[in-house]
């Protein structure tokens, strides 16, 4: 393997060695990677971008970045000073089913919103809401055009955390399998994967689950409920 520097280097911001650093400098003041958790990954073409493993994600730069060829997964780029993130077979699971970008978060408000659930529905019950505006920045599914309605009820599925990260792929898997329109999965008591058929999508995405989870919080908080009202 060459050092193939000539794949992280580029003057354009949505390269996407540039964009990962750009976007979890962003993330970072969400309170999304904190303290090196979470992180993005991107594929373009037939290239996946990934970043190190244990790094402050808000400060890494374009030269940290790993680069896997997504057809045979050998890296045509692998910096020697880390080990590539952990979260790299979760991020491989969203791409083989389409995706573009999967953001992965330690967002507090979605940590939250699987411990309401597991509390008031069950281990076995999914994160439901309906009846919110924000609804209507979450896509209608795989292969289908266009977004949910503001009548439709938001399903993401939720799975148990394991000790491990690289652990939780099979269960991601399946929960994908579960619902095959999902475009996110909920990580109890850790966080959570969300991706898309682009940077542009997964991130709005991102941006809108985070917003309804807090409203979700919030909301509980208050007495008001999630789904069935009149
Ligand atoms: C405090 S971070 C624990 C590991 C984790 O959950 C995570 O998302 C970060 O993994 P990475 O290997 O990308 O640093
Ligand atoms: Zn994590």
């Amino acid at each position: 393997m060459s050092d193939n520097e000539h794949l992280i280097q580029s003057e354009d911001p949505t390269h996407p060695a540039n964009h990962i650093c750009e976007l979890c400098a962003k993330f970072y003041n969400l309170g999304w990677v904190t303290g090196t958790g979470g992180g993005t990954s991107i594929k373009n073409g037939d290239k996946i971008y990934i970043a190190p493993s244990g790094v402050q994600k808000e400060l890494m730069k374009p030269t940290d970045m790993f680069v896997m060829d997504f057809n045979t997964k050998e890296y045509l780029r692998k910096p020697q000073t880390h080990k590539p993130s952990a979260c790299t077979p979760l991020f491989l699971a969203a791409f083989n089913k389409g995706a573009g970008c999967c953001i992965h978060t330690h967002s507090q408000w979605a940590v939250l919103v699987t411990l309401l659930v597991e509390r008031d529905f069950g281990k076995d019950a999914c994160f439901e809401i309906e009846q919110l505006e924000q609804i209507k920045g979450i896509g209608k599914g795989r292969g289908k055009t266009g977004n949910l309605g503001y009548y439709d009820r938001l399903k993401i599925p939720i799975i148990e955390n394991t000790p491990h990260e690289e652990d939780l792929t099979s269960s991601l898997e399946e929960a994908i399998e579960k619902y095959p329109d999902t475009y996110a999965v909920l990580v109890r008591r850790h966080g959570i994967y969300v991706w898309g058929d682009n940077v542009h999508k997964a991130k709005t995405q991102c941006e809108s689950l985070d917003y309804i989870f807090q409203l979700a919080v919030e909301m509980k908080k208050l007495g008001l409920p999630w789904t069935n009202m009149k």
